[in-house]
């Protein structure tokens, strides 16, 4: 079976800074997958790439067997590909409903203005946000505002969704909440990818870890593999956090 993304050989540069080093990654329908690796290591260059904000010098990018790598990152979205950003941004004045409803507008394939808001209302819902609805959406509390990001990401309809840290200054409840999210939208069949530090959480939730250094992709495997990958533990988690690891995967 094709992948639902390819990325083939993806290079990208800024100036002498070779950010993403000819990565080769496949993904599938539903996979929950962790990108890790080292600060600037290339992780959030290769979601640039994918997304359309920054273009490869090398290599391709599809979706469904298709070329995105040459359109415009407003229409490689409506295709499918949604990310949400290591700080959260919605429109502070517009409520969380309204936020979501915005996004789905953009997103296409709903009619009408009152189709947009009950899809809204429904992704409010699914990411338990629905007491929160009418509220501005500066005025939610950072757990919620991370909520509100994945109910925006998914009012697009997307196939495969990025994470950027989306766990990032959340307490050990709403991380629970929030894997317990990224479980079920990946249920929906919807691919996931997370960029994340919490190894603690990339090891629970994720069924694949990919490992970055230098723009390359050092290891790609079962987390348990890969924790225990010598190159992986010398580049990024250190002997004896990898051995922890190591005991609570065994468990
Ligand atoms: N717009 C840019 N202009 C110049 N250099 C850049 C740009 N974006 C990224 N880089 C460089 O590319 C390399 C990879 O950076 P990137 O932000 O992709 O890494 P990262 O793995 O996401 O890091 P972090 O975990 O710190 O977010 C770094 O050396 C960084 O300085």
């Amino acid at each position: 079976m094709s992948a639902l993304l390819a990325i083939e050989g993806v290079t990208r540069r800024f100036g002498g800074v070779t950010a993403v080093d000819d990565v080769t990654l496949r993904i599938g329908r539903g996979e929950i997958v962790g990108l890790i690796g080292p600060n600037g290591a290339g992780k959030t260059t290769l979601v640039n790439v994918v997304t359309g904000v920054h273009r490869a010098q090398a290599g391709a990018v599809r979706l469904d067997g298709v070329r995105i790598d040459r359109l415009r990152s407003d229409r490689i979205a409506r295709l499918g590909v949604a990310r949400t950003f290591q700080v959260v941004q919605p429109f502070p004045r517009m409520t969380a409903l309204e936020n979501v409803q915005a996004a789905a507008l953009f997103g296409g394939g709903v009619a009408t203005l009152a189709a947009a808001r009950e899809r809204a209302a429904a992704h409010l819902a699914f990411c338990r946000l629905d007491q929160e609805a009418d509220k501005p959406a500066g005025a939610l509390s950072l757990a919620s505002r991370k909520r509100l990001e994945l109910a925006k990401s998914l009012a697009i309809g997307p196939k495969i969704l990025f994470l950027d840290e989306v766990n990032a200054g959340l307490n050990p409840a709403e991380i629970d909440i929030a894997l317990e999210l990224i479980r079920a939208i990946a249920g929906r069949g919807v691919a996931i990818v997370l960029i994340e530090h919490l190894m603690k959480v990339v090891t629970g939730v994720c069924g694949r870890i990919v490992v970055l250094k230098q723009g390359r992709v050092i290891a790609d495997g079962a987390p348990r593999d890969v924790v225990a990958n010598p190159a992986v533990v010398e580049a990024y988690l250190g002997r004896r956090f990898a051995e922890h690891l190591a005991a609570e995967a065994r468990q």
